[in-house]
């Protein structure tokens, strides 16, 4: 009868029944035991919160025309460490003191990386530059170089007498604009043309632009341009498969203005091998390192030097010119505020003497005007992206190997759960409360230089330009808007782009207040 052993191989064929059954049952236990524990390690390893996406896009379409305003919005939302699919790309954004603390200093060395993108390809050289250079010993020695030679403390002492020459000269532009009787300045224009000859005397002993003009306005046309392109959120950076397709027609344009940039550092470049130059300056000394075949990170090639050229020029001029503009634009809509700075310089300074750098430590009210425009207009609202070295745990979320990170300081800025009242300017909560927060990478809450070992490489110079610069021309001018114009209609829409440009140029009327040999 069926299911009776009647003999032997009866007996042999139950066993391997039997044995067969075991071994299955052996093996859903298993397979039972494996998929709790790999749920539990799933929800262990559970990726911050964030909207769901669309097919192939992911959230790129949430982004809209003005990404670190809606990243703000859906902050509040999801909370301060939020997951996107952009793309095909993780991407994860922080958006409080706390988290980006844990990325930007508990993380530092596994987010030293930036992403490749279409900008740091088609317009930097392919990396070769050291915003965009793969972390590493070619990129330690490029900042080692920075350092060095323009930015550590004794290279910014050396070249003090060269950004008060062109501050000074800056001012007496602008006194002559309004003697010829020549209407509204175009502040970030002037503010641009006396960074980029503070960078051109320090890296070529040349002043790049004799005065605003056409050239100067043309170089700045050009830095704003690579500003917009570069922060445009490429779809071929996402979806890599789409990169060929070059969508929205962004890679092209990043080809053409390349080749204009291209041109203006060769010149550069070409004028600087033929003598016209000073053997210390810091185009030379690149120069001298062409040929250190032993340097750590390999020697230097033409294409190097016009790639670092183009970092420092762009990220070094409308960076500080912006902050500036965007300091006098809050100072004009709050006339008390800009009363209170001029009282100060006026106490510290006097009107008989042109301001000088080292007067800056005792105007304490302006670092705190300084601070404040950096809270509310942050010059890189994003910071500049980074890349998981590996995978990690942040706030604690799961962040998978090469997930990109965003850091939004604009929203941070914005956040009432760190300042009171945020979307007031008031320079008071840094002069009266808060006097020890600082904005070099250590203190969360204000980062518009980033943090960590791929801080700002010039935020020094950034800051002592800023502050100096606006200092001189609150001490020099009195400013009032043209006809028309009230501080209360002041227009303060942002522009887009991955720095912070206003949307419509500041003008504005100057009127000396110093005695007229001050302004020669
Ligand atoms: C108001 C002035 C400035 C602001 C707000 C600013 C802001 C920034 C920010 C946010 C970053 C990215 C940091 C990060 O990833 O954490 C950066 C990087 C950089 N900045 Fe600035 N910057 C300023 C002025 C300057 C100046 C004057 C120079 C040089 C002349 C400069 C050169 C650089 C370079 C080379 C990098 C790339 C550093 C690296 O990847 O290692 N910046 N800057």
């Amino acid at each position: 009868m069926a299911g009776m052993v009647s003999g032997p191989h009866d007996l042999l064929d139950s066993l391997a029944i039997n044995r067969v059954w075991l071994l299955m049952s052996v093996l859903g236990v298993v397979g039972v035991i494996g998929y709790v524990i790999s749920g539990m390690r799933r929800r262990r390893k559970r990726l911050p919160p964030g909207p769901s996406g669309w097919p192939v896009m992911g959230n790129l379409p949430l982004l809209g025309k003005m990404p670190h305003h809606s990243l703000h919005r859906l902050a509040r939302q999801f909370g301060p460490i939020m997951y996107l699919k952009l793309g095909t790309t993780h991407t994860v954004v922080a958006s409080s003191p706390g988290i980006a603390k844990e990325f930007l200093k508990t993380n530092d060395a596994n987010f030293a990386n930036r992403p490749g993108n279409a900008g740091a390809k088609y317009m930097a050289y392919d990396s070769n530059d050291l915003v965009w250079a793969p972390y590493g010993p070619r990129w330690r020695m490029l900042r080692k170089v920075c350092n060095i030679h323009l930015f550590a403390g004794k290279a910014l002492d050396d070249f003090q007498a060269v950004r008060e020459e062109e501050v000074r000269l800056m001012v007496t532009s602008i006194a002559q604009h309004q003697r010829q009787g020549q209407g509204a300045v175009n502040l970030g224009e002037v503010l641009n043309v006396c960074t980029a000859n503070v960078l051109g005397q320090i890296m070529l002993s040349k002043r790049v632009f004799e005065s605003q003009g056409s050239e100067a306005g043309e170089f700045r046309e050009m830095v704003l341009e690579l500003m917009v392109l570069a922060g445009v959120f490429n779809i071929g950076d996402f979806v890599p498969s789409l990169a060929w397709m070059d969508l929205q027609g962004v890679q092209a344009k990043m080809k053409k203005l390349h080749q204009r940039f291209d041109d203006f550092f060769g010149r550069i470049l070409r004028e600087h091998q033929n003598g016209h130059g000073s053997p210390a300056d810091f185009l030379s000394v690149l120069l001298s390192l062409r040929n250190n075949a032993d340097g750590e990170g390999g020697q230097l090639t033409d294409t190097d030097m016009k790639a670092l050229l183009l970092d420092l020029f762009t990220a070094g001029t409308d960076t500080s010119s912006s902050t500036v503009e965007w300091a006098i634009t809050e100072l004009i809509r709050h006339p008390d505020m800009m009363a209170k700075c001029r009282d100060e310089i006026d106490t510290v300074v006097g009107r008989t003497r042109k301001l000088k750098e080292a007067d800056i430590q005792n105007l304490s009210y302006l670092q705190a005007v300084v601070k404040e425009t950096f809270r509310l207009h942050p010059s890189t609202p994003l910071l500049l992206p980074r890349m998981a070295g590996e995978a990690c745990e942040v706030g604690g979320y799961h962040i998978p190997k090469d997930t990109r990170l965003m850091v939004n300081v604009w929203g941070m800025g914005r956040d009432p759960d760190v300042w009171e009242k945020p979307l007031e300017f008031d320079p008071d909560r840094f002069w009266l409360q808060n006097t020890h927060i600082d904005m070099r990478g250590t203190d969360f809450e204000l980062i518009p230089f980033g943090a960590g070992r791929r801080i700002c490489a010039g935020f020094n110079m950034g800051i002592r330009m800023v502050q100096f610069m606006l200092a001189t021309l609150l001490h020099s001018f009195d400013w009032s808007l043209p006809d028309g114009q009230t501080p209360q209609t002041l227009n303060m829409e942002e522009a887009f782009g991955i720095t912070l440009q206003r949307a419509v140029p500041l003008l504005v009327l100057p009127s000396p207040r110093l005695p007229a040999h001050l302004y020669q």
